[in-house]
Order: C-alpha cells, then structure tokens, then sequence
C-alpha cells in the first residue's frame, strides 16, 4: 500500500469517527434534556437531586452493556457523564479531608465524578461542620482502613452530628514514595501521613533502614513539603504527586496489597432503598447498661429478624463510668420491613439509639 492510500485511508476512517462522536454528544445532550425534566420535577417536589442508588443501579447496568470495554472502563466513563448531568440539576459542594491529592479527594471523584465544587477541609470535624453548616451539601471523611482500623474522630463525630450517612466509597490505597529527583538513594528523610508511615513500616525497615520518618498532617502535605527540598521524601499517591511536580522513587510501598480504605459520605436527607442481594447498608450506634447478657439481649431482634451484622465495633462513653457506645453496620435498608423491625426492637431496649443510615454499600 502506498502512502498516499494509506492517508486517504486513515482520514476516512477519523471522518467516520468523527460522524460516531457527532452522534454520541447529540446522545447526551439528549440525555442532559431529560435530566433537566427530571431536576425540575425533582425540585417542585423538594426531592433531592443526588440520588447515589439511582446512580448505583445506572453504572453496574452500564457496566456489562459493551461489547468492547470493561465493566471498569464503562463505570468511569458513565460516572463522568451522571457527575455533569447531575450538574445541569444543581451545583454540588463537596467538603473532604484535604488538602487536594488525598485518598478522601480520590473518594469525592469517585462517588460524585469531576463536576463538583470541591471543599477541601483540614480536620474531620471541619468536614462535618462545613455540612452542618450548609457550606457544602456533602461531606467524605475517612471512616476505615483494613489493615490499621477505625478512625476515631470521625466515629465520635458520627455520635453528635445531624447528619446522615447517604454513601460510602472504598479506595484502594496504594502509596508511593515521592521525590523532586525520583531517586531512592538521594532520600533523607521520609514524611507522611502517620497511618501511611505505619502501612509501609516493613518497606521502610527493609530499604530505607537508616533514613529518618517525620510524620505530617495528611500525605498530600507531605508531598507538598517534599515539593520543596530535594533530600525529602512524601509517602503519597501518584495523584499527589502529579499535583505537586514529583517523581515516583518506589511505586506500591504498602505492606499490603489488599491495602483498603472505606470512606463515608454525609449529607442531610435519607437516601432511598436500592435493594437487591446485599445491596444496602444500615448503620447505627446504641449503648445499653452494664449487665449481664445485656449486649445478646439488644443484638438477638437482628438474629430474630435474619439481618445480617456487618460490623460492631465499641467506643467508650467518656462519662467516666466504662461505659461504651456501640457502631453497628448492618446489611439492608431501613425500608426493609425486618430490618426496620429489628431496629424498632433495639431501639425500645437501649439506653442510647442513633439511627445514622441506609445507604448503597460500596461495591468494590
Ligand atoms: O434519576 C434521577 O433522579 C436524576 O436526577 C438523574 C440522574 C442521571 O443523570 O441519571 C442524575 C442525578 C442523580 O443522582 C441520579 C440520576
């Protein structure tokens, strides 16, 4: 084949890709004009214009459609487009634990897509006030991560806040050393996150032995920092890292590849039943007084009733008197008729009860 043919060919061949895009953004425009009915109902109504198991139920149908591409290729591109037809409903404040380049911002985009405004907070009780206080609409704190367990604050934030629970998000957490030079041998010392510095304790031990560990507030600061002096090293993501103009020294760092961070998303109204096999999540928290059996006695409605218990986790009462408020996550919603039975029942026998949500349970 000669050139010239071999021109003609690739330019006919973009002339009907072009026609092909053409015809998927008057797709979307044609789907952006439904979503702007949908929000003016949705606003005549008060309703609430984030619906995440709306969306849920949107990205895994979408999922398994192509023929070409992967259910995770599909659930991004799809998430771009409900992140700015949602858009075209309402602007979406996000407040998270920032600064930019943490895990927490890679868990805004992936529940809410590109289209939001972003708030990045610098504490988690920041991010629930920035909520309570109408700052932003949504909040995403850091709730657990599988390897070093709960975060604390955001756990006693969750037992005075108004807020409900109305999404949660899990993120793999995969940490990279990041440098200005990208070498390994020119570090002297090594910042980051005190959680990352305990996730990549058997890394650091093996090939950093010597070099010194200063902990910092999040892992983007200490890439922020490591921006700034080329004998320092930020543990951090690669997002991070792009933001801050470094480079990747070790890449997966973490002891763990399983390494998973679940996050929480708050917000101010009830978020509706997406339902199927295991498709919702319940979470609340109660206290009862210290007796025999008095734990067995409160938990056996969710037995009774065949909900599944998820997680129970305690936390002391800080009344002196060790005594302890219990976390419950359990599997269902609370517009499920057993589940809102049993939840009548612990309800009636605990000292404390806070209902915190139903919500769609993260899928992956
Ligand atoms: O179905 C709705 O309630 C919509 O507002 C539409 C839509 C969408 O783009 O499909 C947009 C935002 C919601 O979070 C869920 C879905």
């Amino acid at each position: 084949m000669d050139d010239a043919k071999r021109v003609e060919d690739l330019g006919a061949l973009r002339r009907r890709i072009d026609a092909i895009d053409d015809e998927i953004v008057r797709l979307l425009d044609q789907r952006a004009q439904v979503v702007r009915e949908v929000g003016a109902l949705k606003g005549s109504q008060g309703a609430s214009i984030f619906r995440p198991e709306r969306e849920d139920m949107i990205l895994e149908r979408t999922a398994g459609l192509s023929a070409q591409f992967s259910p995770k290729a599909m659930k991004a591109v799809f998430r771009e487009i409900l992140s700015s037809c949602r858009a075209l409903e309402k602007k979406t404040t996000v407040a998270y634990l920032g600064p930019a380049g943490t895990f927490t911002e890679m868990a805004v985009l992936k529940r809410f897509g590109s289209a939001v405004e972003e708030l990045p907070c610098t504490t988690v009780p920041d991010v629930f006030d920035a909520v309570e206080n109408g700052r932003a609409d949504f909040g995403v704190v850091p709730r657990e991560n599988n390897s070093q367990g709960s975060v604390m604050l955001t756990l006693d934030k969750l037992l005075t806040t108004p807020l409900l629970i109305v999404g949660e998000v899990s993120v793999p957490v995969v940490h990279n050393l990041l440098s200005l030079s990208g070498s390994l041998g020119k570090v002297q010392r090594v910042l980051a996150h005190p959680q990352a510095l305990a996730q990549c304790r058997q890394w650091l031990s093996k090939n950093l032995p010597h070099v010194q560990q200063q902990a910092c507030s999040s892992n983007a600061e200490a890439a922020r920092l490591a921006a700034q002096d080329p004998s320092l090293a930020g543990i951090a993501a690669i997002r991070a890292g792009d933001l801050y103009g470094l480079k990747v020294a070790a890449a997966g760092i973490q002891d763990s590849c399983q390494n998973r961070t679940r996050f929480l998303v708050l917000g101010q109204q009830k978020t509706h039943r997406r339902g199927g096999d295991g498709g919702d999540k319940t979470t609340f928290i109660f206290a009862v007084r210290n007796r025999a059996g008095a734990l067995f006695e409160i938990l056996k409605p969710l037995a009774d009733e065949k909900v599944d218990m998820l997680h129970l986790e305690s936390r002391p009462a800080r009344n002196g008197l060790w005594e302890y408020n219990f976390f419950v996550d359990i599997s269902g919603h609370v517009e499920d008729e057993a589940v809102r039975r049993a939840l009548e029942a612990v309800r009636k026998n605990a000292l404390v009860f806070k209902f915190l949500g139903s919500y769609p349970r993260a899928a992956d």
